[in-house]
Parts: structure tokens; C-alpha cells; sequence
């Protein structure tokens, strides 16, 4: 068994963990399988009723016993007085168990399937693939899928059994034809895939229903290595005491900036700073200081950088960098603004191999890695080395030497991947920003703040985990706490300035207030806390 998982993880099981599930309720518990699926059968068709409350129901079912939820959705609806139609991929003679009890018990008639089936719904039921298919899906029900897409299209609202068909439990992977879900009705767990894209695009809203599986399942069967982020990530990070000083709150220094691009290296430092660092410095080439100082919080220090004769940091730089590092110890962020081109290839090798504390690269400084992620392994190989990178998805293809398509098709795996070739902790970003640890482990955020998406928001990020790594979080926490608190700060500066309207700066503030927020809350929670003796 895994060990425990930290509690700021709400663990997401993958299809063969929630098939364990299923197995040990059905024959440790001794509840019977048929009353898990009249159970979810049930949750199901409420959901139905709530999507449409009255026209048609179609219902299409295949081979399992996501199919036979399906069926015991059409019995109990047409046993409420709503007209169904039910289809079927499959022969009836092919249903075996469960779901060929809950297709006795609804009787009849169910049609092979046919597009035409859809055409007066008022709401289709997608009951085909659910956590037992595997692979793109085949034949009848590969059709199906896309018919019912095509009506979706139309304007059909869908609402999926489990999954949506066409995704994958596990990984969110969308091998050929998806579902697109108006909704999704997930039992006992959501797993891994309704949270990562593609497939997280497919969902829709999101219930999850419990069918009677006891909680305690979960102390039984491995930990799965993925999970979804809370906001308990917040309560694994320390806090500045009184006796603490702007040295023990952390020290973030940041090497980017070029002509043409002060203000990157500025946000960073700005989320660094909002993030709980007690001093930034900001090193940047010799020509843009002034620049980089005018424009940077007025808390922050300036370095002064060698600059190559396109005007961005020369490699030489890195001695100058590397020194001040060793006189004051600092987390290193390198990459915001940073340019690209030979010479930064060479100050990142130099400052990966010479730089024995924590360090944050992000997006140019992974371009000095492009093809060759294995080339952080000789400072990750050190406990002394934390090590966190931020790649966007086309970052992250430069880095891996895949196609950016490839990553966008497979997040899960690719982010995995990338951590365990690194040694790093990676940070894979998007509105399912994954973060991947090299042992395996993959916490993944619930995304939902479309207002991250505009320029210098991931300069932001960048700095807060710099702000938890110069405080000596452990990297996994660091990137996870980061990646939750700028998912809220992004929601909050949209609150104020709408979605449309937020900027990055606006993000870099709001960090600071989402974390106020948080540690008020969890303030309360301690004085309303009962003593320990009951007094
Ligand atoms: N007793 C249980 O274990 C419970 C299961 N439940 C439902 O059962 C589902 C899992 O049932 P199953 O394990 O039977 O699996 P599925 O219902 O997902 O179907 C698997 C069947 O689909 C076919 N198939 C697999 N991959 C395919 C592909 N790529 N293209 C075309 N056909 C493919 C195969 O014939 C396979 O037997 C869950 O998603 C859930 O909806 C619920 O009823 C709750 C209780
Ligand atoms: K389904």
C-alpha cells in the first residue's frame, strides 16, 4: 500500500481503483452489484429530470454495466410517465450480470442503435463506455458516440453515465470520438481523467453521487497517486512569526529580463513578494536596470548583469549570479523575460550546475533545455537541490522534443514523464494545471479562472513558488500551494475586475489577499477549536 497522501489531497482513483472499489463493496461488504446499480440508476435519472424536465429521453446503452445503469434509468423514468427510447451497441444476448438483470427489469422494447433514435429527445442518456472500456472506441459504439455528439450539436442537452464515452477514466486522454457531456454523473469518485483535458472539456457540470460504497474503502486500497488540490494545501505552509526577519522569510532572486521585456521579471517579483518572500532581487542585463528598478516594487533589489551584444544576460553572468547566491542564499528563479539564444543555453547549464539551493525555471530558461530535460538531473540528484519547473504546453514540447499536439493529447503522461526525466518537480500549466513529482505522484487543480489566461500570469506563478521554496517548503507542496493560490487569486482579481479585465499585476496582489483570507478562516477554525481536555 502507498503511504498516506498529504490531506490537502482529495484522492482521485484512477478506472482500475474505482473497479476495486466496486469489487470489494460487492463482495467484502456483500452489497449486492445490482443495488450499487439501481442506486446509481436512480442519482442518475434525477440528474436527467433536472436537465430536462419533461420531453422524450433517449437512452443509449453498450455492453456493460454502464449500459446497465442506463437501464435502470429507462425503467424508472418511464415508470415517472416520461416517453424513453432506449437503444443498445450491442445485442441484448451480450449483456451478461448486472446489466443483463437490470435489462430483464426494464423489459422492453430496446432498439439496435440509430441516429434517428436522437432525433425528438429532449435530453440523451450516455450510457455506453463507462470505467471498464479500453482504447479509442470500436464499432457500434464508436457510431453512436458520434451520432449523439452530432446532437449534442443540435442543441440536445447529454448527460453522461459515469464518463462521458470516448474518455478515458484514468488519463482524460480522448483517443477518437468523445462525448460531450451537458453534464456528468460520476459514482462514489470522480477518477483522474474527468479532471484532466481533453476529456475535462467533455464533463460538463459535475456530480458526484454516492451509491453506498462505505468511506472507509479508502483506507483499504492503495492511495492513488493522483488527487485534486485543495485549499488545505494553504495550512502546510509556515507563517512569519514574531521573532522572524526579512532573512528567514526568504530570499527569491531572479535572473530574466532583456530589451523589450523589463516587465516579466517585475511580475515575478511582485508574486514573490505578495507570496511571503522577505526580499527579492532582480537580476537583469546592465542596459534594462533602470528600466527593470523603475518599474519593479519598490521592496525589490536590482543586480546589474553582464549583457551579451543582443542586449539580454550574457553566459558570463552566471559567475556574477552564482556569487551573490553564495553570499546571500536565495531560491533562484530563472527564465521570466530571459530571452533566448546560445548565450542563455550556456548561463543555464552554469547555473543548474553551480546553484546548491532551490531553483524555479521557467519559460526561457526551459528553451536553454529544449531536447535535453535529462540535463537537470545532476543538480536534482541532491536533496540540498529542489527543483521546480513551470512549462506551459509548448513550453514543454520544446523541452520533451515532442509535438506540441502530443502533449495536449496526453497531459497526464507527458507530465510524468517529464518528472521523472528531470528529477523535478514539473508544473505542467493550463485551466488543469498538473503538477507531477518524479516519484509519480500528480496533484492536479480544478482549474475554472479563465482570467489567468493573459500575459504574465505564469511570471506570477514563477515567483510564488520561488516565495515557498526560499521558505523551505518541499517542492511538490511548494508547486501545489502556488498553483491553488494563484488559481485563486485569479479568481478573486476577476471578481473585482471581471474576467476580461484582469491583468497579471492584478493576480500578484490578489495572492496576497487569498491568502489572508485563508489563514483569517483557518484562525477562527483554531479559537472555535473545543480544549483537548473537553474543557
Ligand atoms: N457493479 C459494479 O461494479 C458497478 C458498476 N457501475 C457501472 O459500471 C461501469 C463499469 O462497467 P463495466 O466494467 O462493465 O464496463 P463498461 O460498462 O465501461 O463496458 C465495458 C464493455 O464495453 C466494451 N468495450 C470496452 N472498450 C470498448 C471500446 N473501446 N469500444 C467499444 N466497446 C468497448 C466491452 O465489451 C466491455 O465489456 C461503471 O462505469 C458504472 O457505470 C455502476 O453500476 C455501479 C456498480
Ligand atoms: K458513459
Amino acid at each position: 500500500m502507498a503511504s498516506s497522501p498529504p490531506a490537502w489531497l482529495d484522492p482521485l482513483p484512477d478506472a482500475a481503483g474505482l473497479r476495486a472499489t466496486d469489487a470489494w463493496a460487492i463482495g467484502t461488504v456483500g452489497i449486492p452489484g445490482i443495488a450499487l446499480m439501481e442506486t446509481a440508476g436512480a442519482l442518475l435519472a434525477d440528474a436527467v429530470v433536472e436537465v430536462a424536465p419533461q420531453g422524450p429521453v433517449a437512452i443509449v446503452c453498450g455492453a456493460g454495466n454502464n449500459g446497465g445503469d442506463g437501464y435502470v434509468v429507462a425503467r424508472l423514468l418511464r415508470q415517472a410517465g416520461r416517453r424513453v427510447r432506449v437503444v443498445s451497441t450491442v445485442p441484448d444476448e451480450r449483456l451478461k450480470g448486472d446489466a443483463a438483470l437490470a435489462r430483464d427489469a426494464f423489459g422492453g422494447p430496446a432498439d439496435p442503435w440509430s441516429a434517428a433514435a436522437l432525433d425528438d429527445a429532449a435530453v440523451i442518456v450516455d450510457a455506453i463506455l463507462g470505467t471498464g472500456a479500453s482504447g479509442a472506441p470500436r464499432g457500434v459504439a464508436a457510431e453512436a458516440i458520434a451520432g449523439i455528439a452530432a446532437a449534442a450539436d443540435r442543441g440536445i442537452p447529454v448527460v453522461a453515465c459515469d464518463v462521458p464515452s470516448g474518455v478515458d477514466a484514468t488519463t482524460g486522454e480522448v483517443a477518437g470520438v468523445a462525448v460531450p457531456a451537458t453534464a456528468t454523473v460520476t459514482f462514489h469518485a470522480a477518477t483522474s481523467g474527468l479532471w484532466i483535458a481533453p476529456g475535462k472539456d467533455h464533463v460538463g457540470r459535475l456530480r458526484i453521487v454516492d451509491i453506498g460504497i462505505p468511506r472507509r474503502v479508502r483506507d483499504l486500497l492503495p492511495v492513488p497517486s493522483t488527487g485534486l488540490l485543495s485549499a488545505a494545501v494553504v495550512d502546510a505552509l509556515p507563517r512569519r512569526r514574531t521573532d522572524g526577519t526579512k532573512f528567514r522569510s526568504g530570499h527569491v532572486l531572479i535572473v530574466g529580463g532583456a530589451p523589450g521585456m523589463t516587465g516579466a521579471p517585475c511580475l515575478t517579483a511582485r508574486g514573490a513578494m505578495r507570496a511571503g518572500a522577505g526580499y527579492a532581487t532582480l537580476a537583469v542585463p546592465a542596459g534594462v536596470e533602470s528600466t527593470v528598478a523603475a518599474r519593479a516594487p519598490v521592496e525589490t533589489l536590482t543586480l546589474a548583469l553582464p549583457a551579451a551584444d543582443d542586449g539580454a544576460v550574457a553566459a558570463t553572468a552566471a559567475d556574477v549570479v552564482l556569487e551573490r547566491l553564495r553570499t546571500r542564499r536565495a531560491t533562484l528563479v530563472v527564465g521570466p523575460g530571459l530571452s533566448r539564444g546560445p548565450e542563455r543555453d550556456r548561463l543555464l547549464r552554469a547555473l543548474i550546475a553551480g546553484h546548491d539551493g532551490a531553483l524555479v525555471v521557467d519559460a526561457d530558461g526551459l528553451a536553454a533545455l529544449a531536447g535535453d530535460p535529462e540535463a537537470l538531473r545532476a543538480r536534482t540528484a541532491s536533496a540540498t537541490r529542489p527543483t521546480v519547473i513551470t512549462p506551459h504546453a509548448g513550453e514543454m514540447a520544446r523541452l520533451l522534443g515532442v509535438e506540441l499536439e502530443a502533449v495536449g493529447e496526453h497531459r497526464l503522461a507527458t507530465v510524468r514523464d517529464a518528472a521523472r526525466r528531470t528529477g523535478a518537480v514539473v508544473v505542467l500549466k493550463g485551466d488543469d494545471t498538473l503538477i507531477a513529482a518524479p516519484d509519480g505522484r500528480v496533484a492536479i487543480s480544478p482549474g475554472g479562472a479563465p482570467g489567468l489566461a493573459t500575459a504574465g500570469t505564469g511570471d506570477v506563478l514563477a515567483g510564488v513558488v520561488g516565495a515557498l521554496l526560499a521558505r523551505d517548503v518541499e517542492p511538490f507542496t511548494a508547486a501545489s500551494a502556488a498553483v491553488w493560490l494563484h488559481l485563486r487569486a485569479g479568481l478573486r482579481a476577476a471578481e473585482q475586475h471581471g474576467v476580461e479585465g484582469t491583468v497579471a499585476g492584478d493576480v500578484a496582489e490578489a495572492v496576497a489577499i487569498v491568502r489572508r483570507d485563508h489563514d483569517r478562516s483557518a484562525a477562527v477554525a483554531l479559537d472555535r477549536a473545543p480544549a483537548r481536555d473537553g474543557g
